[in-house]
């Protein structure tokens, strides 16, 4: 095996990814058609490594995002590190700790008493909270893996590899899990290079255990691919088994899945991805089997493939259901023409290769699910490698051949399925109790360059990241955006018409648009959806191209603004602007990847843009650009809260309860998200522009349940009703939003004798007021509130501010509570599948959700349905969203009221 040492420094790894084009040899994809394994299961390897978790303990707090737990009688080496060394790539898969560790708070103390938080009903967390990376390198290059492996020490075996002494050996008997064919060949190489031992497991139960873990805990893993459409597949959890699973690497398996550790293969065919390439090689001269596949985009196989239409004189053979264009034999017209090899386009053979295997392979894939009665087929291996025209010719087959009743799926990590089936062979793993929700998958600063291979050293900090990105934009063509296609059009009638265009095939398809899985145990669904199956957090369609378009833009036009006020909020020092540099560019790579291909990073909806650009924010160490301006609003609005609370103390009921959600309404303009609003905020003070948005609150509103929300709170007639038990309150800007606008609502709910809990984000997104704000500036209101302070006294809220409160104030009344929990998240919208612990033991008890803002109730949740009483309450800011959602105006509200469901 040849292994190169010479290192091109140009080629760095950033956080498990890469950008090395990868060059396939004749050694390439030799995922081995595997002798038939009767009826065999799963065995799980019992030898070491295995966690010992006797007396395992939460380490800090118990409602810390991702609790770390510690395992004080744990003495053996513990590897996170599985590998798949294929014949021509090797797929690596490790684990490592999250490095952000959240401060132990009073506020997260008292929420967790009040709520009775416990970690007893999550003991099925895994062991720790993590990332889970996958990388994959050439198996010719197996010395830059072991680098790799070395330079991370991922061998040594430990929890954080930042505690690892660079150069500890790791202990004698440690032991790495590896499959396919390269854990034999290479076990030696690894035992010198590294000092460890490969433990082989079989092939084929990692690849079941890999995907049976990806279709359970992935919610957009798998997708379908049908005339260049890419629909991604929600795949319920208790409805999976039995399925077909298609391994397609040199060879071809097939493999019957009915449960965990249950599985037979059925079938398979010798004539798979080697075929392809071997033959490929030999016939057209290209070098890897990436060229080769770029070959087929420009070919047209109907010089070289006889079609129905060549022996019916150009006629459909309509009878049985073959159009013109259908192919009659692969290579079939190569027998009667008086021509040789030189006299064929590469490319028209390429193409014909191509269909020819991958329609053999969807068919009898197709042949084999009848045999067993099975609907779904879901195809893996590297072969596929999100090549559109493979996939849609896969596809067709299998709708042709089962009239539609059989479905073909592809699956996003369907390289890593024999890695991540290696890595569960460990005996603790701590991947088998994930559910979707504990699971966030992030693509960090290189995925939008260099898509997901491994190679070279890796980046330590952020300097060598803004170098490494530095260098490459300056060397210009590498880095630069990727290469706008065509939109993805139809292949044709399902790939057997000659292709107006042969969908999208990057010039990097090899490549993975894998990003980190981020393990978060302390993730729950929101227990008071009206159903979490059906629920989609995201209102507009980002499938549609125009609205696609519109939000890059605006997201593009943004981008300079916020440039500015994060490099402000570090002190514009040279380095906050070489950051703030690095940002941009790494967050418009982000876009023109995801303009070029929406699909790229699973489902995409609007939700998903904003977070990325929080995300990317974080990623180059902007942790809260909007401080200041936060600061400055929130003491403004604090000086004229106490003639606001007068002035709505002096309104009868209901005028009071119209007026506190007019100040909602109103005060939500203070939005540094939105291009609109910003350009107001030249204009006035805060005070003046809170002023002047109140005047405008004229009923009725463009959306106004207003009189339906005042009847349930205050009644009609003589009826009153019993007040809500205990409100939720998804608050969203802070200054006049949160202190002006939703804290005098939470006071007036708390007045009728209904606790209030404010939920709040966990990480700042633009001028959204995060949780561990909050008790702060209720504090603050508290000096002048009576109620405020009761009610934040007991909820524990004033546990750290106490001090500050005036002794004049200090009268003892019973209250009912007001809490502060965390949502989870650091983004302007919520997805409600996903939220923190805490908030999910608040809303066990609550009758009432009120989602606040543009994001958190208009471009995701407007259509949710919750199972207790929901207010929805925002103000429009932007032109085209109101347009599109109420026709009506930009700065229109919306204050939608939905009783219990
Ligand atoms: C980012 C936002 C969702 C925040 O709105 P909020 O939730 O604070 O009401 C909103 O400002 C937005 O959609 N802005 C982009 C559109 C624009 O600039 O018009
Ligand atoms: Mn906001």
């Amino acid at each position: 095996m040849a292994s190169s040492t010479t290192k091109d420094h140009s080629h760095i790894e950033i956080d498990g990814i890469n950008e090395e084009s990868q060059q396939m040899t004749e050694k390439d994809i030799v995922e081995k058609d595997m002798a038939p394994l009767p009826g065999s299961s799963i065995h799980r390897s019992s030898s070491r490594p295995q966690l010992d978790v006797s007396g395992a303990a939460i380490q800090g707090n118990f409602e810390e995002k991702d609790p770390a737990i510690l395992l004080p009688n744990q003495t053996d080496d513990i590897s996170h590190l599985a590998l798949d060394i294929g014949g021509s790539l090797i797929k690596l898969i490790y684990f490592s700790r999250h490095a952000d560790r959240q401060v132990d708070d009073g506020r997260k103390r008292k929420v967790k008493e009040r709520l009775g938080v416990t970690n007893g009903s999550r003991r099925s967390y895994p062991i720790l909270g993590g990332r889970l990376h996958f990388v994959k390198f050439e198996t010719s290059k197996i010395n830059e893996c072991l680098d790799f492996i070395h330079s991370k020490q991922l061998h040594c075996g430990g929890m954080d590899p930042r505690c690892w002494p660079s150069d500890a050996p790791p202990s004698e008997n440690a032991v790495i899990k590896a499959t396919g064919g390269g854990a034999y060949k290479f076990a030696d190489l690894f035992k010198e290079r590294l000092g460890v031992s490969i433990e082989k497991e079989d092939e084929m139960n990692c690849l079941v255990s890999g995907a049976n873990f990806l279709l359970k805990a992935i919610r957009h893993e798998a997708f379908t691919h049908m005339e260049g459409h890419k629909e991604f597949v929600q795949i319920d959890q208790n409805d999976l088994f039995p399925y077909l699973l298609v391994n397609i690497g040199s060879g071809v398996s097939m493999i019957k899945v009915d449960g965990d550790g249950q599985f037979q293969r059925v079938s398979g065919t010798n004539v798979g991805g080697g075929t392809y390439w071997g033959l490929g090689r030999l016939l057209t001269k290209c070098k890897s089997f990436d060229e080769l596949l770029e070959l087929s985009q420009r070919g047209d196989n109907s010089t070289i493939d006889m079609l129905v239409g060549d022996i019916y004189g150009g006629m459909d053979y309509s009878k049985i259901g073959l159009s013109a264009s259908t192919i009659a034999s692969s290579f079939g017209k190569t027998i009667s023409e008086n021509k040789d090899l030189k006299d064929y386009k590469p490319e028209d053979i390429s193409l014909s290769l191509l269909r020819m295997i991958s329609y053999n392979i969807g068919q009898i894939a197709y042949l084999n699910a009848l045999r067993f009665g099975l609907k779904r087929i879901f195809f893996g291996g590297f072969f596929i490698r999100g090549h559109a025209y493979t996939m849609d010719t896969i596809s067709f087959a299998v709708q042709f051949w089962s009239k539609g009743d059989a479905q073909a799926m592809f699956l996003r990590h369907e390289g890593f399925l024999g890695a991540l089936g290696a890595f569960m062979s460990y005996e603790k793993h701590g991947l088998d109790d994930l559910m979707v929700h504990h699971l966030v998958e992030r693509f960090p600063m290189g995925a939008p360059y260099i898509g997901g291979n491994i190679h070279g050293p890796p980046l330590g900090d952020l300097n060598e990241k803004i170098s490494w990105m530095e260098k490459f934009v300056r060397k210009g063509t590498e880095i630069t955006a990727p290469v706008p296609m065509a939109p993805p059009a139809t292949t044709g009638l399902g790939g057997f018409e000659v292709p107006s265009s042969k969908g999208v095939l990057r010039s990097d398809a090899s490549k993975l648009n894998v990003g980190v899985l981020h393990l978060v145990p302390s993730l729950e669904v929101f227990p008071l959806l009206a159903d979490p199956k059906t629920y989609e957090p995201n209102t507009i369609d980002l499938s549609d191209h125009g609205e696609l378009e519109y939000w890059f833009t605006v997201l593009s036009e943004h981008l300079s603004d916020l440039v500015d006020k994060a490099v402000a909020s570090e002190g514009g020092t040279d380095d906050a602007k070489r950051r703030g540099d690095a940002f941009a560019r790494a967050f418009s790579a982000h876009l023109a990847r995801l303009m070029e291909e929406p699909a790229a990073y699973g489902k995409l909806g609007l939700a998903n843009l904003l977070e990325l650009r929080e995300e990317c924010l974080r990623e180059f160490h902007f942790f809260d650009a909007y401080r200041t301006i936060k600061q400055r609003e929130n003491e403004a609005s604090l000086a004229v809260l106490p003639d606001l609370l007068m002035e709505l103390d002096s309104l009868t009921e209901d005028m009071r309860l119209l007026t506190l959600i007019e100040g909602v309404l109103a005060a939500n303009i203070f939005d540094w998200g939105s291009r609109a609003c910003v350009d107001l905020y030249h204009k006035g003070t805060i005070i003046e522009i809170y002023r002047m948005s109140r005047k405008k609150m004229q009923r009725p509103w463009r959306v106004d349940d207003f009189d339906a929300f005042k009847e349930r709170m205050l009644g009609f007639g003589d009826k009153k009703p019993q007040p809500h038990k205990r409100a939720l309150l998804f608050v969203d800007n802070s200054g006049a939003d949160i202190v002006l606008g939703m804290l005098p609502l939470a006071r007036e709910l708390l007045r009728r004798g209904t606790e209030v809990v404010l939920v709040a984000n966990s990480l700042p997104a633009l001028n959204d007021v995060t949780a561990m704000e909050l008790p702060d500036i209720v504090a603050e209101a508290a000096k002048h509130c009576d109620i405020l302070r009761g009610a934040a006294e007991a909820g524990g809220l004033l546990v750290d501010a106490m001090s500050n409160i005036q002794d004049g104030y200090k009268e003892n009344t019973p209250s009912v509570p007001l809490m502060v929990v965390e949502n989870g998240c650091g983004s302007p919208c919520i997805d409600l599948r996903q939220v923190s612990s805490e908030l999910a033991a608040a809303a066990k008890d609550a009758d009432l959700v009120i989602l606040e803002g543009m994001g958190r109730s208009l471009h995701t949740n407007y259509n949710a349905k919750f199972k207790c009483d929901a207010l929805k309450l925002a103000m429009v800011k932007n032109q085209r969203l109101a347009a599109k959602l109420v026709k009506g105006n930009i700065y229109d509200c919306v204050c939608r009221y939905e009783p219990a469901s």
